[in-house]
């Protein structure tokens, strides 16, 4: 029998761990952990995840800040936003929602969030960190991808790992993870050949590509842990639907385990985020160790 990952309820657990350290937080220390979110721009995807972040984190008992600025800001003046939000002693992570107008550099404007605010884990700093192995903020949805293969077996050490897509939002910080977890790790992408029979030696096959349904049912070996990060909206039948990168039906057939796409590792995405802002004011305001 096939386990289906089951994304939303894991992610609940998640965020309640994150709620009651913000609750003991505020009733040892009488602060309220601050997250601020920057978004430029009007696209209609964005707009939605900004939007649920935002109801996460007030849900949780944190304060949201949301920034929004017209599609024509100067990379200036987001800059200039993103120093602002580093010198406010009130705010604890940054998030800068991805992707940026063209006209902006997300290099650089990423890159000037403060590192010990930055709850998305990509600037350098925290990049660095995490590929030395040393404590920092780690990407939310590599972080949540992890955390539903290990509800699967708590232990990957040794384990085939294969990260289809080598994005720095995603597939690279994943495969960072899944190295410090001890799996054998094979990264794959564009140019990788034969990509079939690299997904066929995963023990864990995660895809991370944005191509809906590209990994097949027969690209998956029996019983492997398949974790699903795509995110394509599409038209099927008259009506527009989300998928993932994987052939979801056929490698249920196939797979020990599977995320869904809806209510997989997008939820894990936000309630990590919400527990990467508890980690960054616990450790920016010198709160000692909070579990969560
Ligand atoms: N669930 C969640 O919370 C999140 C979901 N997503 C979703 O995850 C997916 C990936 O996002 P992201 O990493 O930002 O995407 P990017 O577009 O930044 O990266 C896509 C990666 O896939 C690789 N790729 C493209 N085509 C192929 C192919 N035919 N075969 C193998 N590899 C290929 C690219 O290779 P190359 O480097 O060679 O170009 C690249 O490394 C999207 O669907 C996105 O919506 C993203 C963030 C969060
Ligand atoms: N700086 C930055 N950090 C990000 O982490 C980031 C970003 N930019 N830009 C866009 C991507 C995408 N992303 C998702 C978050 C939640 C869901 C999510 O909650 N998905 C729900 C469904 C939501 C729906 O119905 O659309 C689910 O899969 O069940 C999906 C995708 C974060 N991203
Ligand atoms: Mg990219």
């Amino acid at each position: 029998m096939t386990t289906i990952i089951d994304g939303k309820a894991i992610a609940a657990s998640v965020r309640e761990k994150a709620a009651s350290a913000v609750a003991d937080i505020k009733s040892r220390h009488g602060v309220q952990p601050a997250l601020a979110v920057v978004l430029v721009g009007e696209d209609p995807a964005s707009q939605v995840y900004v939007r649920n972040k935002h109801v996460a984190t007030e849900k949780s008992g944190m304060r949201s800040i949301e920034h929004k600025l017209p599609e024509n800001t100067s990379e200036d003046d987001v800059v200039a936003l993103v120093r602002k939000l580093n010198d406010d002693d009130e705010v604890d992570g940054i998030l800068v929602q991805l992707p940026l107008p063209k006209h902006i550099s997300s290099d650089r404007v990423i890159n000037e969030i403060h590192p010990d605010k930055d709850v998305d884990g990509l600037t350098e700093v925290n990049a660095g960190r995490l590929i030395l192995g040393k404590e920092g903020l780690v990407p939310c949805t590599p972080q949540g991808s992890v955390i539903l293969a290990k509800t699967v077996t708590e232990n990957l050490s040794g384990l085939n790992a294969v990260v289809v897509g080598r994005s720095i939002l995603v597939g690279k910080p994943l495969a960072m993870l899944l190295l410090a977890e001890n799996c054998t790790v094979t990264m794959a992408h564009s140019r990788t050949k034969d990509l079939a029979a690299v997904c066929r030696e995963a023990d864990i096959l995660c895809a991370a590509v944005g191509i809906p349904r590209l990994i097949k049912g027969d690209w998956v070996k029996k019983g492997a842990i398949v974790i699903d990060v795509g995110i394509n909206r599409i038209e099927e039948s008259g009506k527009m639907r989300l998928v993932g990168d994987v052939d979801y039906d056929a490698a249920a057939e196939v797979a020990g385990a599977i995320t869904p796409v809806p209510g997989g590792v997008g939820p894990m995405t936000i309630a990590c985020l919400l527990r990467n802002t508890v980690l960054a004011a616990a450790r920016r305001r010198g709160l000692g160790k909070v579990e969560v």
